[in-house]
């Protein structure tokens, strides 16, 4: 049953159209993200679905019950929040202001205190941070915290507010696969709003694009949605690279992986007048040695070109082709779980598995 906008309209009392006629039904247990430009009315659409902001007309249904039928109050305090910049308290410590909601919901102080412990742990964080004050924590750590406080409401529902837009791209990347790496566990119906929609595809089960005036402009999956975009406005706004970017949902299994001579590190090598990967005792990749080049005595990893990126096994087709691409001798390293270099791609072998893939990847 999910979340479900019904015609949903909300008009400013200055006359501004921030949503209209809002039609849009959030599967329960996924992560649905709300993109779009600045002044779209993602943030207005959110805020509705815990009556933060009541709507002009419409209906939003919460697991198929009104939520105007619910107490306003109670209804935000059972539903996890978090906004950019993380909003905690900065008087209250950590563990205090994870346990803000359980507090408020009247659990006696020690079970709350345990429980955001507890929470603590579950968002990465290790136990002594929770006696610091916000300010003693960096932006990513701050953002974690958020995340922890919102999970204490305990509540199937979560909505995130441009929680990750603070915080450099490293460390965004990083609370991106955390976030993802919960949701695994945990099955939240999360509706997260961002305006980047590279953030949007990576996370997103479903998107929902809308257009400046509150409208909805399309709703489908990250590849539905960059593969085929319903209209002008919605292939501008998903990016000139999106067929690059569509590569992100399909997997490279079909991809020729051949072999490649290797020289150890710390060996002598002989020789050679092709590319040669250079690999440490563990079998991972360190880098190339070029054609023709000549080593004197023990190889070190000084002599060597650097590598291209790596890609994994079993991991989306856009890493082969980046490791590819990047790669000095055109060969792309593939390695294992473990790191371990088993074989090389060539640009053209992942071409062309994309060309033979039944549903086209960027058409
Ligand atoms: N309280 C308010 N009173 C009047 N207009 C408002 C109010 N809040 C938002 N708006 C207007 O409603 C429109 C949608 O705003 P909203 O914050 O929902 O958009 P957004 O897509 O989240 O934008 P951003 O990405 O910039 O945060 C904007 O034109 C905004 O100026």
């Amino acid at each position: 049953m999910g979340i479900e906008f019904r015609g949903i309209t909300k008009k400013y009392p200055d006359g501004t159209v921030a949503v209209d006629d809002l039609n849009l039904t959030i599967e329960d247990g996924t992560i649905t993200v709300l993109v779009g430009p600045s002044g779209c009315g993602k943030t207005t659409s959110l805020r509705m679905i815990n009556r933060m902001v009541e709507p002009t007309s419409g209906s939003i249904l919460l697991e198929g019950e009104d939520i105007r039928d619910s107490d306003a109050a109670l209804l935000r305090r059972g539903i996890g929040y978090v906004i950019q910049h993380a909003g905690l308290f900065p008087h209250r410590t950590v563990l205090s202001n994870i346990a803000t909601v359980p507090l408020l919901s009247g659990w006696d102080k020690n079970k709350a205190k345990k429980r955001a412990a507890e929470l603590l742990e579950v968002v990465g964080l290790p136990a002594e941070v929770g006696k610091r004050y916000p300010a003693q924590l960096s932006g990513g750590q701050q953002q974690r915290v958020g995340v922890a406080r919102a999970l204490a409401a305990d509540s199937p529902v979560l909505l995130m507010d441009e929680p990750f837009s603070a915080v450099d791209p490293v460390v965004r990347e990083g609370l991106q696969d955390e976030l993802l790496r919960l949701q695994s566990q945990l099955g939240k119906t999360i509706v997260f709003v961002t305006h980047d929609i590279d953030e949007a595809v990576r996370l997103g089960d479903r998107v929902a694009v809308l257009r400046v005036g509150g409208k909805l402009a399309q709703y489908g999956t990250p590849a539905e949605v960059l593969r085929q975009p319903v209209d002008d406005f919605v292939a501008g706004f998903v990016g000139k690279d999106r067929g690059y970017r569509g590569l992100s949902f399909l997997a490279a299994d079909d991809v020729l992986v051949e072999d490649v001579p290797t020289v150890r590190v710390g060996s002598k090598p002989e020789g050679s007048d092709g590319w040669r990967l250079a690999v440490n005792d563990a079998g991972e990749p360190r880098g190339w040695l070029a054609p023709g080049s000549v080593v004197d005595g023990e190889l070190v990893e000084g002599e060597l070109l650097a590598g291209g990126s790596l890609y994994q096994q079993g991991t989306p087709i856009r890493g082969a082709l980046d490791a590819a691409l990047s790669s000095p001798a055109s060969l792309g390293v593939v390695v294992d779980a473990d790191g371990k270099a088993i074989g090389v791609v060539t640009a053209r072998q992942v071409l062309d598995v994309i060309e033979n893939h039944p549903e086209g990847v960027a058409r």
